[in-house]
């Protein structure tokens, strides 16, 4: 990967008044009986992780798996009790106060399940409240505000108050803020949890909008497989406060590290995951294609025609035949079978 903006090394979070005992010289050790014992949770445990600058990383985990408190110590909101959290190389913790708040309020934007607005100011007014924070002076916070309500659809509501918006229309709010101070990390937690279906799809298609655009390092919370399918580029899976594992959709979806990840990622949409190289089979010399698809081409994007071909389809790569992919193939994937003739 290109070099890190974000990075974690053996970052524990403990909560309970015996915390201590268990952290020496910057590092946790303890096992599970004997936080028990003592009445500690490790809410986060042992978390290594590197973000590349730009990429979409989504963090999934059950309830209480640990998601928001390792974004809490991520986004420096709360101290971790051990290890390393890394931006741009700088200990965010071994930094002077200044810096890090610098830091929070100029390169850090979040937004959260609740939309946390500010129900006494307008539309205009919560999003220009970071840059009001930040001490901006009032004519150009308005102006950026303009500039990032209109970013996300929201002009001609700019002296509405949150309670007369609907809450696709608060989180859009929730998002020009976050954005308003031009932020170099991206924090979304769980940022579409209290939409409906539709919306959260709209949402979505917002997020990938805005990162089209703007290219920001985001980091990413959500409990749906399918929303960490449409965004990210890597997503980390966490249970009892531990990364299980960390790769693309297809990477977990085909090489399941732990029985967990593997139950995790079961009912994952596999056709709008799995590319045509990850189902191809080896082609046959001289073999009479119907046509042609990309190496990198989701299942879903070509299952309607080859399906309907009774020829099969050859998988391309850099104008070269690597593979072939037939109706056969497209039901094994369907049906979750594993093929034995599959190209590596
Ligand atoms: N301030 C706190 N004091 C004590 N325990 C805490 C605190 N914050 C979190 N925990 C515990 O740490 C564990 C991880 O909580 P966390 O909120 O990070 O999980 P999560 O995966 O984000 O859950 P959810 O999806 O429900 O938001 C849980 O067992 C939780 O009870």
């Amino acid at each position: 990967m290109s070099h890190p903006i974000l990075a974690c090394r053996g970052v524990a979070k403990l909560f309970g008044a015996n915390a201590g005992r268990f952290v020496k010289d910057g590092r946790f050790s303890g096992s599970p009986e004997e936080l028990a014992a003592a009445g500690v949770t490790a809410a986060v445990r042992d978390v290594d992780l590197d973000i590349a600058r730009g990429e979409t990383f989504v963090i999934m985990g059950l309830s209480g798996s640990g998601k928001s408190t390792l974004v809490r110590c991520l986004s420096a909101l709360t101290p971790p009790s051990a290890g390393e959290v890394l931006f741009e190389d700088h200990d965010l913790m071994k930094m002077p106060e200044g810096d890090l708040i610098r830091i929070r309020r100029h390169q850090m934007g979040m937004v959260f399940q609740h939309f946390a607005l500010l129900p006494h100011l307008t539309v205009l007014g919560n999003v220009a409240f970071p840059l009001d924070v930040q001490g901006m002076p009032r004519a150009k916070r308005e102006e950026r505000a303009h500039e990032m309500i209109k970013l996300v659809g929201l002009q001609g509501r700019e002296g509405r108050f949150p309670r007369e918006l609907s809450g696709g229309q608060q989180q859009r709010v929730g998002i020009a803020r976050s954005l308003a101070v031009g932020p170099d990390l991206w924090f979304l937690d769980e940022p579409f949890s209290a939409l409906d279906p539709l919306i959260r799809r709209e949402m979505q298609d917002e997020v990938l909008r805005l990162q089209g655009m703007l290219k920001k390092t985001i980091i990413f919370i959500t409990h749906d497989f399918d929303e960490a399918v449409r965004v990210a580029d890597r997503i980390a899976i966490m249970k009892d406060g531990r990364i299980e594992q960390i790769g693309t959709a297809e990477e977990l979806v085909l090489n399941p590290a732990t029985d967990y990840v593997r139950a995790f990622t079961r009912e994952a949409p596999r056709a709008k995951i799995l590319t045509a190289r990850s189902i191809m089979a080896t082609p046959v010399d001289g073999a009479d294609f119907a046509g042609e698809i990309q190496a990198g081409a989701r299942i879903a994007a070509f299952a309607h025609d080859v399906e309907a071909s009774p020829k099969p389809y050859a998988v391309v790569e850099d104008g070269k035949v690597i593979g072939v992919v037939d109706r056969l193939a497209m039901i094994d994937v369907l049906v979750g079978r594993e093929r034995k003739s599959v190209a590596a």
